[in-house]
């Protein structure tokens, strides 16, 4: 079933990383969230859209905590290979998309499994917003603070105009055959490829930013963590 006015879609999940920064016990994914990893809920922000198609999750080799989950047998989710970095990760997940099935016109949403906070309003603008676009693009916040550039003796050299600057966040949402064309190409030139977006930019187009939340952050630090079990704690 679909909704009328949005484009049908796959998700894919990238939660191959070890979360060094968040210096845990484990990576970052499987921490406790209100009583579900955080995977579990990053997941559970696509698994009850009537868009989606199937869920793609990228784990690295030997995970040990994915079997432990509920949803680890659930239908819709298929596994990939995680890679050295997140762009290898993503682009062993389109790979696997191809052996499911999809067809190089097909949406591909992909999502950080570090970012468990993602609103259903906000995955429903950038479907309304990007369905008809020829590009693609991703959710995305205008700095808030005051920016400064700093030599590499910690001293501020300038004040940067901060009405040009957004965080990129995620979803990203491009067609499979373009960004699978972007990503390999990118890789293959050696291009730091941080989001999707860099590779579509990197091949010459320009993807359109949706605004979004704020508080669809990626945990990162232990704050991150802290800052979001008391979001939730807040909605029990
Ligand atoms: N080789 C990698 C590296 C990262 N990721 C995933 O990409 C997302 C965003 O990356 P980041 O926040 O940098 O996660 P980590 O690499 O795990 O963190 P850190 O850089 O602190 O080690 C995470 O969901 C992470 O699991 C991945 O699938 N494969
Ligand atoms: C893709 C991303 O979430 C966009 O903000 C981010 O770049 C991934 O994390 P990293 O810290 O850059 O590895």
């Amino acid at each position: 079933m679909n909704t009328p006015d949005l484009p049908s879609f796959w998700a894919v999940i990238p939660a191959a990383g070890i979360g060094s920064r968040m210096r845990a016990d484990k990576p970052k994914q499987y921490l406790q969230l209100a009583g579900k990893s955080i995977l579990e809920h990053t997941l559970n922000c696509f698994l009850d859209h009537p868009c989606l198609r199937g869920v793609v999750v990228s784990l690295a080799e030997d995970d040990p905590f994915w079997p432990n989950l509920s949803c680890a047998r659930d239908p819709r989710i298929h596994i990939a290979n995680g890679g050295a970095e997140r762009a290898d990760s993503v682009l062993n997940a389109l790979l696997r998309l191809g052996e499911l099935g999809a067809s190089e016109q097909d949406w591909v949403l992909v999502h950080d499994a570090a970012r468990p906070n993602l609103a259903q309003s906000d995955l429903d603008l950038l479907l309304a917003e990007l369905a008809d676009d020829a590009v693609g693009g991703l959710l995305a916040v205008p700095a808030r603070d005051t920016l400064k550039r700093i030599g590499s003796d910690g001293r501020v050299r300038e004040t940067i105009d901060r009405s040009v600057i957004w965080q990129a966040y995620t979803p990203q949402m491009f067609r499979l055959g373009a960004l699978h064309r972007a990503l390999a190409e990118a890789l293959v030139s050696d291009v730091a490829v941080t989001d999707e977006a860099s590779a579509i930019e990197w091949a010459g187009q320009s993807p359109r930013l949706v605004e979004g939340r704020a508080d669809n952050l990626k945990v990162t630090r232990p704050e991150d963590l802290h800052y979001l079990e008391r979001v939730w704690r807040g909605r029990s």
